[in-house]
């Protein structure tokens, strides 16, 4: 069996009256590729936020390769790479420079961070744009730098949240096998996200999330049951949105 290198113990956030996470417990093996999904506002964010040391959880604990997240800050921060939903860079930088400083912040030499982002920018397909600055990079160009900061100093965690959203299908693809590769040295990667087709077809483990709660956890053949992804999820989560009663002017032709 191999060691558990996330592992989320009761965990609990509340934001006024909105419990937005609701106890929840995880264990994810070392070398894993797993799948966070679920609705919007299904806790996603918040759980990904307390285990990355970004937001203070109300009860629980998380441990990175057995080190605690919120007892030991420093120390839990060295194993991990973060890419957030909302992605905010060092504009006024270039990419090349963005890299090579997350390396150096990350206790890189000068000259091993510099051949590290060259290599992650090739790999990115952001060689071209290495001299830009990263104020005028796309969305997708800034998932892509990001994910470059967060992997330079070879984390043994890496974290995303909703890492292919803005990204064109041949970089996700350069996204995927990069991700793949990273897991198949026995790092470990925890994603969010809202695509089944991408989970299912690069987890080998999945959670389903819904109202604070994981109401399904597994590898992806124990969730989808026979079913794929999408109908496992929609099973499990059931169909909330109205069926447009209401909406009678929607569509109709007259004002
Ligand atoms: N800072 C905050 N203050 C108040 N409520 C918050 C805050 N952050 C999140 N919430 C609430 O907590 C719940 C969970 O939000 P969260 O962002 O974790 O969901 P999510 O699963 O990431 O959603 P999405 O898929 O839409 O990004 C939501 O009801 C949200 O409104």
């Amino acid at each position: 069996m191999r060691a558990v290198a996330i592992s989320v113990q009761g965990l609990w956030k509340r934001f006024g009256t909105k419990q937005a996470v609701a106890g929840i417990d995880l264990a994810i093996e070392a070398g894993s590729f797993a799948g966070l999904v679920g609705p919007n506002g299904a806790g996603k964010t918040t759980s990904l936020s307390m285990m990355t040391g970004l937001l203070r959880p109300d009860f629980g604990r998380i441990l990175i390769n057995g080190v605690d997240v919120w007892a030991d800050p420093v120390g839990a921060k060295a194993l991990i790479g973060v890419v957030p939903a909302e992605v905010r860079l060092f504009e006024r930088l270039s990419g090349a420079e963005l890299l090579e400083y997350a390396g150096r912040l990350r206790g890189i030499p000068a000259i091993e961070a510099r051949r590290r982002a060259a290599q992650l920018l090739d790999v990115l397909d952001l060689a071209p744009d290495a001299r830009r600055l990263v104020a005028d990079y796309s969305t997708g160009m800034r998932k892509k730098a990001a994910l470059g900061s967060a992997l330079i100093h070879n984390p043994a965690v890496l974290f995303l949240d909703e890492p292919l959203e803005g990204v064109d299908p041949v970089s996700a693809e350069a996204i995927r096998r990069l991700l793949t590769r990273f897991v198949g040295s026995g790092s470990t990667v925890l994603f969010s996200s809202h695509v089944m087709e991408l989970v299912e077809q690069v987890c080998d483990r999945v959670s389903i999330i819904d109202q604070g709660r994981i109401i399904a956890s597994g590898t992806t053949d124990e969730v989808r049951n026979g079913r794929t992804l999408h109908q496992a999820f929609i099973d499990l989560v059931g169909v909330r949105a109205h069926d447009g009663e209401g909406l009678s002017w929607l569509g109709s032709s007259s004002v």
